[in-house]
């Protein structure tokens, strides 16, 4: 039973792919300085098209011919705010998928409220590690040391759960097992190396993926949204097996994303209902 669902699951992620490949979805990615490189890289190894424009000059323009948005708050300063305001503002009124990265969203005062404020612009979905789903669950500040989570996921399936029935959004925590809910149902993703955390901005790169899968199949996104997190993993397993530290599967995650094929993403993909 478990396997037949694995498959099929597998089969999903495979076509999530397959589309990225074949429509190469536009992404405009409005994200922090450490991961612009990351994100591009991995938005480019799986099909997609990165763009990371973010001046508010330019989102009246340029947003309205994107296939998705992503936000990401990671070094989020005074004047960049009201541009992601404004970019998500823009793709809600246009009913473009959007998706939001709360990088430690529990670490200011300043940082809680503005993902809190971003949320109330309706994202489609937001992917966070345990420490930022719980903070934003609370709405309380200083429940995390920084960028990393001090929680595991299994910690904060029931913050998802609260987050997605609060916002309406599909809530993805990461971790060693990534969980996705819609505030109903919740499945989870047993892919992934631990090493991955030891290379910066893996967190922000699977969520610019989460929106390229989203970008195909927005009607779908709980589907699409776990569809990315086990690719990116599967993704880092092959990346692992030639890797000789975090630098060296930084690149060879990349490798290996760009190499998938059928076989292994249907065969590697342990995606299960909670
Ligand atoms: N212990 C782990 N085992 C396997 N994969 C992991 C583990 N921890 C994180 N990952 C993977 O690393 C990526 C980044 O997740 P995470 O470290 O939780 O995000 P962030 O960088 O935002 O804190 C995700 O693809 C996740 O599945
Ligand atoms: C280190 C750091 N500081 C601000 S943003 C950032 C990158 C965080 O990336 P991730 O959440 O993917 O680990
Ligand atoms: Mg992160």
């Amino acid at each position: 039973m478990e396997d037949g669902e694995q498959r099929e699951w597998g089969a999903k992620a495979w076509t999530y792919l397959s589309s990225v490949r074949s429509l190469a979805p536009l992404i405009q990615c409005i994200t922090n300085f450490v991961s612009m490189d990351l994100t591009a890289n991995t938005l480019l190894s799986a099909g997609a098209s990165p763009a990371m424009l973010h001046s508010p000059n330019e989102s009246p323009d340029f947003t309205p011919q994107v296939n998705a948005l992503y936000i990401n708050v990671g070094t989020l300063s005074d004047n960049w705010l009201p541009a992601m305001e404004l970019a998500a503002q823009l793709a809600s009124k246009l009913n473009k998928p959007w998706v939001l990265d709360p990088v430690a969203a529990g670490a200011s005062r300043f940082r809680l409220k503005a993902c809190l404020d971003l949320i109330s612009l309706k994202p489609t979905v937001i992917r966070g590690n345990a420490s930022e789903i719980i903070a934003l669950a609370k709405a309380s500040f200083a429940s995390t040391k920084g960028v990393d989570s001090s929680h595991d996921s299994t910690d904060a399936v029931e913050a998802a759960k609260s987050l997605a029935n609060s916002s309406g959004a599909v809530v993805a925590v990461s971790g060693a097992v990534d969980f996705v809910t819609d505030g109903n149902r919740i499945v989870g993703a047993r892919n992934g190396v631990p090493m991955m955390q030891k290379i910066t901005a893996t967190g922000c790169a699977v969520t610019a993926l989460i929106a390229a899968f989203v970008a195909i199949d927005p009607s779908h996104a709980m589907e699409a949204t776990a569809s990315a997190l086990a690719v990116f993993g599967v993704a880092g397993e092959l990346g692992m097996e030639t890797a000789r530290g975090p630098a060296s599967l930084r690149t060879h995650l990349i490798d290996s994303l760009h190499g998938l094929d059928q076989t292994a993403v249907i065969s590697g993909v342990k995606i299960t209902a909670i």
